[in-house]
């Protein structure tokens, strides 16, 4: 599989309505390797569907690096631009109607993409449309209409139709929105196997807690940049059975910047401006300022100014050299 990978570096969007401006993205970070499947959460108005918009080449950044596939998303121009929505993204939207053309079958839904992307040999075209089906389990829909589906039968139909342009690159937003939890399960699921077995670089945009059973990663996005990462693997036990552990992470970005958690800023009361300590292991963070827990010792006090403290560091060395 050619490349399919994803790298977002300080990527900015911003809109103007009525002479405001939104700053929807604020330079968000985000790497993905060709064939992975990550899921992308965030509150409403964190910029989530900013994001997917961009990747699907429908929008363009106000700045940054934005590279899909092996384009480049901000310099992309018109007849490029069509090329890389017809040949390399696939897009499932949360609203199937969006998906479907409701007057045409599965089966005429997938083959209408192949007409217009031209990436599938006429010959090969019924077999890949069926092959795509029974790959999403939507097989016995395929002369149906997206009204004579269920809402899961429609989604599954509709990443079959996303996939028929043979994308690198599979983006969804809410995929599962519409459906109750079983469903949403099959579809995800579905889109676990279209990954698995096409190695098409998955990107879901969702709300659904259950997407944590079938991804790996789950990027989290606060105020339009990448807060945290909750990477997550299979480890086996003393006993031989399978136990799968999640470790959250704080994204940094190359120029060192993070956000801390919203529960700790609240629970500690930092504000305005913290007191950063390098110890010989980590990094401690502590409220700062006057009138602050965790003011400087009055035996600190002087007017120079204090860079930010390396003392535990120092102290360690210096005991080292001692000894
Ligand atoms: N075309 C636009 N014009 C002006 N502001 C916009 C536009 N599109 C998005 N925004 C603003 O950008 C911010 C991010 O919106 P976005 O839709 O990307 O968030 P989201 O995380 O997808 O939210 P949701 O989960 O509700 O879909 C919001 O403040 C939104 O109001």
């Amino acid at each position: 599989m050619t490349d399919g990978a994803i790298v977002c570096e300080g990527l900015v969007r911003i809109f103007t309505a009525q002479g405001v401006e939104v700053q929807a993205l604020q330079g968000l970070e985000l790497r993905m390797r060709t064939g992975e499947m990550v899921a992308l959460v965030g509150a409403s108005g964190s910029g989530k569907s900013t994001l997917l918009g961009i990747l699907a080449g429908l929008d363009q950044p106000t700045a940054g690096t934005a590279r899909v596939a092996g384009h480049d998303l901000v310099t992309m121009k018109g007849a490029e631009r069509l090329e890389y929505r017809r040949r390399s993204v696939g897009f499932v939207w949360q609203q199937s109607a969006r998906n479907l053309l409701p007057y045409l079958s599965a089966k005429e839904n997938i083959e209408m993409v192949h007409e217009v992307a031209g990436v599938v040999p006429r010959a090969e075209r019924a077999q890949a449309g069926i092959d795509l089906l029974e790959l999403l389990d939507a097989g016995e829909v395929a002369d149906k209409r997206p009204a004579e589906m269920s809402g899961g039968q429609r989604q599954r139909v509709s990443i079959a139709v996303a996939l028929a342009n043979r994308p690198r690159v599979l983006l969804a937003d809410e995929p599962t929105g519409e459906l109750d939890e079983h469903t949403s399960a099959e579809v995800l699921a579905a889109m676990e196997t279209v990954n698995r077995e096409r190695g098409v670089t998955t990107l879901i945009v969702t709300h659904d807690a259950g997407v944590s059973e079938h991804v790996e990663r789950t990027v989290r996005i606060r105020d339009g940049r990448t807060a945290t990462e909750t990477l997550r693997s299979t480890a086996t036990d003393d006993d031989g059975r399978a136990v799968r552990t999640a470790q959250e992470y704080a994204v940094l970005d190359r120029a060192g910047r993070m956000q801390l958690p919203a529960e700790f800023v609240t629970e500690l009361d930092l504000r305005d401006r913290v007191r950063l300590t390098l110890e010989p292991d980590h990094v401690r963070v502590a409220p700062g300022g006057p009138g602050r827990r965790d003011t400087p010792d009055a035996a600190d006090a002087s007017d120079a100014p204090k860079p930010l403290t390396r003392r535990a560091a120092r102290t360690s060395r210096r005991d080292g050299e001692r000894s």
